[in-house]
């Protein structure tokens, strides 16, 4: 069988993108794929004309003509112009998350997962210090960038019972969860890191450093400056809005720098997917089970049925929500407030969707403990409007899972 194939010619001059000789392929042969620069090219069973139009083809351009867009391209002077603190708090943040991603994709961490290894006083048999679970490792990765970009007043994190000053000067406070989903990781399901940026208070300036800590922590979802999540699976995305507009960048590995691939998100008014852990159902109010019935049969206000998709990795399952639209949801009190209800409330909002409790909009409740949990719901705006229109759809009972 005679095969079909593309061969790149010289290049004559570099600023040329390569031309393509070929040999076509008697009908509906096999396909083949090569790479020629300019990305695959799959020609099996494609007509001669059809090669040359796609050999026509601009290369998608993100940047208005100026190359790829990185994310500290577009938050500078000439793009988004986030201003010069925060471009540097960015530079640090998106540092931190490059290393926790090479720090969970290590086959050398891998054993770590959530208990990490050695005695419970931390220490191995060897009298080495025990390795630390990977959730510890982000903590620790992020807290020292955030210290060393002279930017951060105050962090917060999942990890830590209380905030933890950094800097009077700092003009920011960063809400974390660094490393959201572990629970999976030795099972390598995607996870991700959650971050929230605020102004520091100034008027909160002359109170002892706990007490400032704290409430600087505590400021309500809509005083976000900007939130951002970083998954971290078969690419690594760092998702973020600055108040205006979400914008998503793919880690280019060949340079080490985050790529603008998905600008000004809009999140579609309606889905077809529910997220959520469907094991509950027995736990769930009423108003759930019937919002859920629903949409499974079709029989909700948008007549098709609905599917179901569950990573048990919010950002894993946020992100994909955020794309393909629908609604991701956990009805009990498990997601805090502080550290991914309010980012990815923000994010959501700022892609035309809602974030909510089940009754009220996430961003406008005031938070009263750091650690504070609460039913998180996430979505499409018409997904999310539906889904409220029910009443009853907080789960009240937290029997305490194993899984
Ligand atoms: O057990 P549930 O209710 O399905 O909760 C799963 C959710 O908990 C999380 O693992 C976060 O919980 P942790 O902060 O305890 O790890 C999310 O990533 C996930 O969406």
């Amino acid at each position: 069988m005679q095969s079909s194939f593309l061969l790149p010619t010289p290049i004559a001059n570099s600023n040329s993108p390569p031309s393509l000789s070929l040999r076509l392929p008697p009908p509906s042969t096999r396909t083949f794929s090569f790479p020629t620069g300019l990305g695959l090219f799959s020609v099996g069973g494609r007509t001669r004309r059809q090669l040359s139009s796609l050999r026509a083809k601009p290369k998608m351009d993100l940047s208005g003509g100026r190359g790829h867009r990185t994310l500290l391209e577009y938050a500078g002077k000439g793009g988004a112009d986030v201003g010069d603190d925060l471009a540097v708090l960015l530079a640090h943040i998106q540092h931190a998350c490059k290393r926790i991603a090479a720090v969970v994709a290590s086959p050398f961490n891998a054993e770590l997962g959530r208990h990490g290894g050695g005695g419970g006083d931390g220490s191995l048999s060897s009298g080495r210090d025990a390795p630390k679970p990977l959730d510890i490792v982000s903590n620790d990765i992020l807290f020292s960038s955030l210290q060393s970009s002279g930017k951060v007043a105050v962090m917060a994190s999942e990890e830590d019972d209380v905030p933890i000053w950094i800097t009077d000067g700092g003009p920011f406070v960063v809400v974390t969860d660094p490393l959201d989903g572990s629970r999976n990781i030795d099972v390598s399901i995607p996870t991700g890191t959650i971050f929230g940026i605020y102004n520091r208070l100034a008027e909160l300036d002359h109170l002892p450093v706990e007490e400032k800590a704290q409430l600087n922590s505590l400021q309500s979802g809509n005083r976000l400056v900007a939130a951002g999540y970083v998954l971290y699976s078969s690419a690594t995305v760092l998702c973020i809005s600055f108040g205006s507009g979400t914008h998503a960048f793919t880690l280019d590995r060949s340079t080490g720098e985050f790529v603008l691939t998905h600008p000004s998100i809009q999140i579609p008014r309606r889905g077809q997917i529910y997220s959520v852990n469907d094991a509950r159902y027995f736990d769930w109010p009423d108003g759930l089970r019937q919002y859920i019935d629903t949409i499974r049969q079709g029989k909700g206000q948008f007549p098709k049925k609905y599917s179901a998709r569950y990573v048990c990795s919010l950002v894993a399952d946020f992100h994909r929500t955020l794309i393909y639209g629908g609604v991701v949801m956990n009805p009990r009190d498990h997601l805090r407030l502080v550290y991914e209800a309010n980012p990815l409330s923000f994010l959501v909002e700022h892609a035309g969707g809602r974030g909510s409790d089940g009754k009220s909009r996430i961003l406008s409740i005031q938070p009263v403990e750091l650690h504070q949990r609460l039913p998180l719901f996430l979505g499409s705006l018409e997904d999310m409007q539906e889904l409220e229109s029910y009443d009853n759809v907080q789960q009240k009972i937290n029997p305490g899972y194993e899984v």
